[in-house]
This record gives C-alpha cells, sequence and structure tokens, in this order.
C-alpha cells in the first residue's frame, strides 16, 4: 500500500471554458455546426486559461520502451503476441533511426518524438546515452505467475515518468502524448484495465500485434491467472502496478499525472496509455479533465478505457500500431479547433 502524499491537480479554467462556449455561438456558422471542433475548441481554453486558446505549435511524444515477462514464450508453447519480444530492442533502434512510424507520423505534424528505455530486456550500447539513461530494470516480471514489479520500483518507475513529463513541459511543450513499444504489452493493458474497470479477461483481451483465435484464448487465459492471481491487491493503484503493469505502464502513468500537475494538456493514444490512465487516475482523482482521446483503436480494453474516463476518441482510424501514432493525427484536428476561435468573425459582424 503506497502511503506517498496525495498529488494536487489543478482544475481547468471553468470561466474561460464557458466564455470560450459563448463566443463559438457568436461566429459566423449555424450556432453548433462545427460539432466537435466547438467542444475541443471550449476545452483547449479551459486548459489554457484564455479565449482563444494558445496556439499548439510544440507537441512531444515520449515512447515509454520496455519488456514485458508475459512475452517470454518457450520454444513450441503459444506466446501471448504475433511478434517475437526481440522486436522491442530493435524497435529502439528504429526511433533512434528516425524511421518509426510514430516518427513519420508526428514529422507530418511538426511533433518531436523521444524514445526512452525504461525496462528493455537488453543492454542497449549502441544507443544515445540519454535513452538508456533513466531504465528502471531488464524486463519485467511474467504477470500470470510473477508480480510485474519488486517493492518500490513502480514508485520509482512513477518517479521517472513524472520528471520525463517535467523535462519536456520545461523545454517548450505544450500538448504531450504518451508513446508505447514492448512486445506482450497489450496483454499487460488487458490485466491493468480488468483490474481497473473490474471486467473479466474475456471482455478486455484483444488481438495486439494480429494473434489469431487460439492466441486470443490463450492471452485470456494468461490475464484471467494474472488477475486471479492478483487478487484485492489491486485495489490500491501501485499495488496494481506492482502486481500487473511494468515499469512501462508505471512511468506512462507518471507521465500522464505530472503533465495534468502541469495544467499540460496530453493526447492519449493506444490500448497502453489507457490503461496507464486507468491507474493515474486512481492516483491523481482529476487528472483525467487534462487528457483527450486521440482515436479509438482496435482493442477492446482501449474502448472500455475511454468510456471509463469519460473520453469521445477524436479519430477512429482502426489503428493498432502504439507508439503514439493515432495521437499524434489528432493534432491537427486540435489546432483546427483553437483556429475557429482565433480566425472566425461572428454573424453580428456580417449582418
Ligand atoms: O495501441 C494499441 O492500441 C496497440 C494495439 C496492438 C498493438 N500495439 C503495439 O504492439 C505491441 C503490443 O502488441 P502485443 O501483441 O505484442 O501485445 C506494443 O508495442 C504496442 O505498441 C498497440
Ligand atoms: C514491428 C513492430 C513495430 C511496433 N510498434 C509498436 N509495436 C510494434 C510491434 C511490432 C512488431
Amino acid at each position: 500500500m503506497s502511503t506517498a502524499a496525495p498529488i494536487h491537480v489543478p482544475l481547468p479554467d471553468a470561466t474561460a471554458e464557458h466564455q470560450a462556449r459563448r463566443r463559438l455561438d457568436e461566429l459566423v456558422k449555424p450556432v453548433g455546426s462545427l460539432g466537435r471542433l466547438e467542444e475541443l475548441a471550449a476545452w483547449l481554453c479551459g486548459a489554457h486559461g484564455t479565449v482563444p486558446p494558445r496556439p499548439l505549435d510544440d507537441v512531444r511524444v515520449v515512447v515509454f520502451a520496455g519488456d514485458h515477462g508475459v512475452s517470454r514464450t518457450a520454444p513450441g508453447s503459444p506466446g501471448v503476441s504475433a511478434y517475437p519480444r526481440e522486436i522491442t530492442a530493435a524497435m529502439v533502434r528504429v526511433f533512434c533511426a528516425g524511421t518509426s512510424g510514430v516518427t513519420v507520423l508526428a514529422r507530418e505534424v511538426g511533433a518531436r518524438v523521444r524514445v526512452l528505455d525504461v525496462a528493455v530486456d537488453a543492454e542497449l550500447d549502441d544507443v544515445p546515452r540519454e535513452v538508456v539513461a533513466r531504465k528502471v530494470r531488464r524486463g519485467s516480471g511474467s504477470v500470470d505467475v510473477e508480480d510485474a514489479l519488486a517493492p518500490g520500483e513502480a514508485e520509482r518507475a512513477f518517479s521517472v515518468g513524472r520528471a520525463v513529463a517535467d523535462e519536456e513541459i520545461d523545454a517548450g511543450a505544450c500538448v504531450l502524448v504518451p508513446g508505447d513499444m514492448g512486445i506482450g504489452n497489450s496483454t499487460v493493458a488487458a490485466a491493468l484495465t480488468g483490474a481497473s474497470l473490474g471486467l473479466p479477461a474475456r471482455e478486455v483481451v484483444g488481438t495486439g500485434t494480429g494473434v489469431d483465435e487460439p492466441g486470443r484464448a490463450h492471452k485470456v487465459a494468461v490475464v484471467d491467472r494474472a488477475l486471479r492471481r492478483a487478487g484485492d491487491r489491486v485495489g490500491d493503484p501501485f499495488d496494481r502496478l506492482t502486481a500487473l503493469g511494468s515499469a512501462c505502464a508505471a512511468a506512462t502513468a507518471g507521465f500522464l499525472v505530472q503533465a495534468a500537475v502541469r495544467s499540460t494538456p496530453v493526447v492519449l493514444d493506444g490500448v497502453f496509455s489507457v490503461a496507464a490512465a486507468l491507474v493515474a487516475r486512481d492516483i491523481a482523482p482529476g487528472a483525467a479533465r487534462w487528457w483527450l482521446a486521440g482515436h479509438a483503436s482496435t482493442e477492446p480494453a482501449q474502448r472500455l478505457g475511454l468510456a471509463s474516463l469519460g473520453l469521445e476518441p477524436i479519430l477512429d482510424l482502426r489503428l493498432r500500431l502504439g507508439e503514439g501514432s493515432g495521437a499524434v493525427q489528432a493534432v491537427p484536428v486540435l489546432r483546427a479547433a483553437r483556429a475557429v476561435l482565433a480566425g472566425m468573425s461572428t454573424l453580428a459582424e456580417a449582418t
């Protein structure tokens, strides 16, 4: 059970949000005709405390990379992923080379991408030192048979995530995007989501990187064992991260909480970031007010998690890549929402 001091999360500015709604109704268009853009514009005003909101010109993705014990498979036995765990380390090098999916998509919208090895099960001595400087451990425990983390590690990884959010915000970030890379992490995300929402494995497990139906049935069995093993320890969010999460999940939760503490909007991405968000909300109630849902993933746990957070996805492109790839594509929509308030004249001026 964690005894850490409560974390204070500021409230968005309700007055600015209200003023934005009034202004939106006055603009040169039928009332409400810009639909979701109007809601996003008002939300941004609440977050920034100004009408119109400030330009969203410094968007930063942090990809938390790590391995998860559930992806360790004996030769000939079924696995939880369609890909081998060695892909995680290989992908960190791809992020460093600037050719990953999220890096290419982020470039299109002028966002930056930083990758951090939080728990990759390899010594990455061929990547820049700052990529590995925050490493918490090599891999995390296999949650169906053992705790993911040793005592104190969830808190340590959570602090890493908070420190990284602080660094990005101090360097000028006005929007943060949590990215993830970790073979097997859709199983861990399902376990965390099941525990956070009190749902059975069969409802939260999806196909991840593309397992077939027997593969999904195996994942359901793994998550079911994990939920039974953890029992009622999952009531405390740090115990939940220790039993069923991973160093990456804890770091991502810390990143999301600290963004809220610093009044910095977050665009959530796929199933892993949403699973971490459910835990982060339990650590810092009110933090979810600073988060938006970038897109709807094909994973059931992501959809269920967003519904519980009260967040409606901005996009639905049937993505299931992770990395922050869906969230960055929502950035132009947010910029469009801001432009409406910043640039449109009023109906009164036209008549
Ligand atoms: O974000 C999603 O919704 C998503 C859905 C399926 C897979 N992924 C990515 O694929 C990996 C996890 O899939 P798996 O099958 O290995 O558990 C991990 O690196 C995620 O970033 C991501
Ligand atoms: C190649 C590859 C890239 C990824 N990016 C996020 N998850 C991934 C999984 C695989 C397999």
